[in-house]
């Protein structure tokens, strides 16, 4: 008998740590290293990792590397060598784009090239899906079950892990209950919850739908500011209250509200983003400045609740040939794309047409 954690647990409490600015310790085939989140890196761990000696780097994702003028010599991935006196505004700075205007010059930074980054780049997802920057200091150890020990610190097998961070964590129904709203007072909203001890997600049953003939669906990606603020810096919010409107006409269908901020980074780094945008990049360049691809979603787990519902066919609601992709290749089969085309103005006009020219988005 074990009440010990086991691995999609032991993740769990890494990605916790890493927020809060505890280190963690990866163990791979190859060696240990100590990790910790650039974003919430305190001056005096810093100190503390300076104090080990050794050879610290700071892992970053090749597209932050290239804003940089930094070498990836690991494909997706660059471990920037920090150096002795490297101080924690500079780990910050190449770490958050947010200054990069105004001070652009880091370096030149230097990139190490022998060994490789397996636990580099598991401790950037681990960092991503912890919706934190992907950046991440990190220490070579001899021994990193001792140290783990030592210090009380939460210690993952990469080996094992590497399997469970590939897929997406199995979803289970939690809870669902009657819910009369506007579109159609015969509503049910079901929660469901990972196993993985990440954000729940919703789905929205308006009226019966029928699970024999394909039903209307909309995957909707949670957008905190254009659902619920009104902003017009997107369509988000007319797209919910559009499908909603929709499905109450039509007297039923299934909306997923899935907890995907931000095209999956999270609502501190959408607002990186947007503070980005603000400087003149486009949707997609600023995510990329950040360190993230153009979006970080994961539809697997929308067609996963539509399984466990009980449809395997849908009529879907989007503009995006990317969620079609994704619900065909989950299993789900789609019936038509019915276009949902609401909400533009004079403010998002150019994020539009954006997602248009670079995301593929459908006009
Ligand atoms: N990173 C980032 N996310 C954004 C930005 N603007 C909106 N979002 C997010 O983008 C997502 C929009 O998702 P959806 O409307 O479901 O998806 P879509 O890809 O636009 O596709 P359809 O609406 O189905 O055509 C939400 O998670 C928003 O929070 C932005 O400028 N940057
Ligand atoms: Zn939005």
């Amino acid at each position: 008998m074990s009440f010990a954690p086991d691995i999609t647990e032991t993740l769990s409490r890494a990605r916790a740590d890493l927020r809060m600015g505890v280190p963690v310790v990866l163990s791979g085939a190859h060696g240990d290293a100590l990790v910790l989140a650039a974003e919430t890196l305190d001056a005096q761990r810093l100190a503390d990792l300076h104090a080990l000696g050794g050879a610290p780097v700071l892992a970053i994702t090749a597209r932050r590397a290239q804003t940089l003028k930094a070498v990836a010599y690991d494909g997706d991935t660059a471990r920037i060598l920090i150096d002795a006196g490297a101080n924690l505004a500079w780990i910050l700075g190449v770490a958050d784009p947010a200054d990069d205007l105004k001070t652009p010059m880091k370096g030149p930074l230097r990139a190490a090239r022998g060994g490789d980054a397996v636990l580099h780049r598991m401790a950037i997802t681990l960092a991503k899906t912890a919706r934190l920057l992907p950046a991440v200091v990190m220490l070579d150890l001899p021994d990193g079950a001792t140290f783990a020990e030592q210090n009380h610190l939460t210690r993952v097998d990469a080996v094992h892990a590497a399997p469970v961070l590939a897929v997406t964590s199995h979803l289970n129904p939690v809870v669902s209950a009657r819910l009369p709203m506007d579109v159609s007072e015969a509503g049910r909203l079901h929660v469901f919850r990972p196993e993985d001890g990440g954000e729940e997600h919703y789905a929205m049953e308006v009226g019966h739908p029928a699970r024999d003939t394909p039903a209307l669906v909309r995957l909707h990606s949670a957008c905190f500011t254009g659902d619920l603020m009104g902003s017009l810096k997107c369509d988000c919010g007319p797209q919910l209250r559009g499908a909603m409107a929709q499905m109450g006409a039509e007297g039923a269908g299934v909306l997923l509200y899935l907890n995907q901020e931000g095209r999956g980074i999270g609502l501190a780094n959408k607002m990186r983003a947007y503070s980005l945008q603000d400087q003149g990049f486009d949707t997609v360049e600023a995510n990329h400045r950040l360190g993230f691809e153009d979006d970080e979603r994961d539809f697997r787990l929308g067609a996963e609740i539509l399984k466990t519902m009980g449809f395997t066919a849908v009529r879907l609601l989007t503009n995006n040939p990317a969620k079609i992709a994704m619900m065909e290749k989950a299993g789900v089969r789609v019936t038509e794309r019915v276009p949902l085309k609401v909400g533009e103005n004079a403010h998002n006009q150019a994020y539009l047409a954006t997602k248009a020219a670079k995301s593929g988005h459908l006009l």
